[in-house]
């Protein structure tokens, strides 16, 4: 049977990136969503406004919810110092499995725990999976109507401390209206729009990036 879109990013890393080099994991698919067939990663231009973010953040742990193919999670745990997690949670199976092959490509699993389910379901259970007390940042880029109720569920299982920060996707296109009008209007949040593009694609999108006040 034909192979899948996601077999056939990953089939392009095993071709031109080199093990255990991150950077060229992430050349490589923004390469093959350039010139051959468009997939759904944050892509190169709002990756680069990713990279500052958590540059700057310095996160000790990470939470990403939506990891498609893998390609924000390599790129952000590229980015992490040492004793740093990063956690990505993804609900199909089969990303997953094209996911931890990037991850692995990358060489990047010691960084990464990737834990499969729905995010509604697996957020309440962070603390005790992993350990993890609260998420110094969170990538939020999985379904478009699933943001605003897993922002809420991280206030209520005390998820986010004085200072967490929440950078979402696509709040343009497709678009996370309800997400918008709750953390702009919110006291307990400062934010910041970056406006950008759609990956690969001219057309306008961009990344809210908010910081909780607790
Ligand atoms: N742990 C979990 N819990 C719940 N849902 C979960 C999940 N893990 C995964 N999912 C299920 C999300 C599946 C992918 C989400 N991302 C998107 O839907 C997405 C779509 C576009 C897009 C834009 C214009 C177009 F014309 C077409 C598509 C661009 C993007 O950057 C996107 O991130
Ligand atoms: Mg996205």
């Amino acid at each position: 049977t034909r192979s899948t879109r996601p077999q056939r990013l990953l089939a392009a890393v095993q071709k031109n990136a080199t093990r255990g080099d991150p950077r060229s994991v992430v050349r490589a698919i923004d390469q093959f969503c350039r010139h051959k067939e468009w997939a759904m990663n944050v892509g190169d231009e709002k990756g680069c406004i990713l990279d500052s973010v958590v540059s700057e953040a310095n996160p000790t742990y990470v939470l990403e919810l939506g990891t498609y193919c893998g390609y924000s999670t390599v790129r952000i745990a590229s980015l992490l110092s040492p004793n740093s997690k990063l956690i990505t949670v993804e609900f199909n199976p089969e990303y997953a499995k094209i996911a931890r092959q990037v991850i692995a490509w990358a060489g990047l699993q010691d960084k990464i725990n990737l834990v499969e389910g729905a995010s509604g379901d697996l957020i309440p259970k962070m603390q005790e999976m992993f350990g993890v007390k609260t998420f110094d940042l969170v990538f939020l880029d999985h379904w478009k109507d699933r943001y605003l109720p897993d922002t809420k569920l991280m206030e209520k299982c005390g998820l986010l401390r004085k200072g967490s920060i929440l950078l979402a996707d696509n709040v343009i296109c497709p678009g996370t209206p309800d997400y918008l009008e709750y953390i702009r209007n919110s006291p307990q949040y400062e934010s910041q729009y970056f406006k950008s593009h759609l990956e690969y694609t001219k057309v306008e999108d961009g990344l809210e990036k908010s910081v909780f006040l607790g």
